[in-house]
């Protein structure tokens, strides 16, 4: 059997399809197994679906149900619940790898160690730098950084998925000059160019290792 990815996603899944269409032309090293999203309302589910991969949803406001902002210990405690609940759906899928792919919550200890007790290691796509932007819009703040002056490439990486939010190791990195890109609809396209194949080559590489 191939190696069995599993693939998180939040939204759109561009890269998700970029993951399929490679399994499609035979240039993945694996298999997509599996789609979970955050969000039950993400078009990447319907590329799932249209591809006849098996798909869930696993939402944090389903957690926070009869919860308000303002309870910010009751929603720590479920948002932990939330974390190791979707450990334990990983680890009952048993796949070989987990792909970060527009996964768009940070991921706790809670479900980081049993995953990696379990020996399931974790990759994610973030489109910047090692080190520049962590976090999320990272596009546009790499593009106002440039306009700035403070920086001259952007970039796209696929990283190891440690408890500090985009600071694992690097398994590729892809930069990307912003002096060519007119704006930042521009750039952000670009962007999404090189995801599409950082994706399908992290993830490779990655397996290969495995
Ligand atoms: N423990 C880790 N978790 C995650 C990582 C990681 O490296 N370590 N990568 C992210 C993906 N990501 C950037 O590449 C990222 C996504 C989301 C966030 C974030 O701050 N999320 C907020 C909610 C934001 C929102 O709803 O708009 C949150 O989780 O509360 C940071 C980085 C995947 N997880
Ligand atoms: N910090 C994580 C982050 O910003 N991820 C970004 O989410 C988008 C998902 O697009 P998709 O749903 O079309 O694949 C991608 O641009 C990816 O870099």
């Amino acid at each position: 059997m191939a190696p069995q990815i599993l693939v998180l996603i939040s939204g759109s899944g561009s890269n998700l399809q970029a993951l399929i269409d490679a399994q499609k032309q035979g240039v993945l090293k694996g298999e997509i197994a599996h789609v979970i999203s955050s969000n039950d309302k993400a078009y990447g589910l319907t590329r799932a679906a249209e591809a006849s991969i098996p798909f869930q949803s696993h939402c944090l406001k389903n957690y926070y149900k009869g919860t308000t902002k303002d309870q910010v210990e009751e929603r720590r405690v479920l948002r932990e619940k939330f974390n190791e609940d979707l450990a334990h759906k990983i680890i009952g899928i048993h796949p070989d790898l987990v792909v970060c792919a527009g996964w768009m919550l940070i991921l706790s200890p809670g479900i980081l160690t049993p995953l990696e007790q379990a020996g399931i290691p974790i990759i994610n796509l973030h489109p910047a730098l090692p080190g520049a932007f962590d976090g999320t819009h990272a596009i546009e703040r790499t593009w106002n950084a440039g306009q700035e002056g403070t920086i001259t490439k952007g970039g796209v990486m696929i990283h190891r998925v440690i408890a500090e939010v985009d600071r694992g190791a690097p398994v590729l990195v892809k930069e990307i000059e912003l002096s060519p890109h007119k704006s930042l609809e521009e750039y952000e396209t670009k962007v999404h160019e090189v995801e599409h194949v950082a994706i399908v080559e992290g993830t490779n590489k990655v397996l290969e290792s495995i």
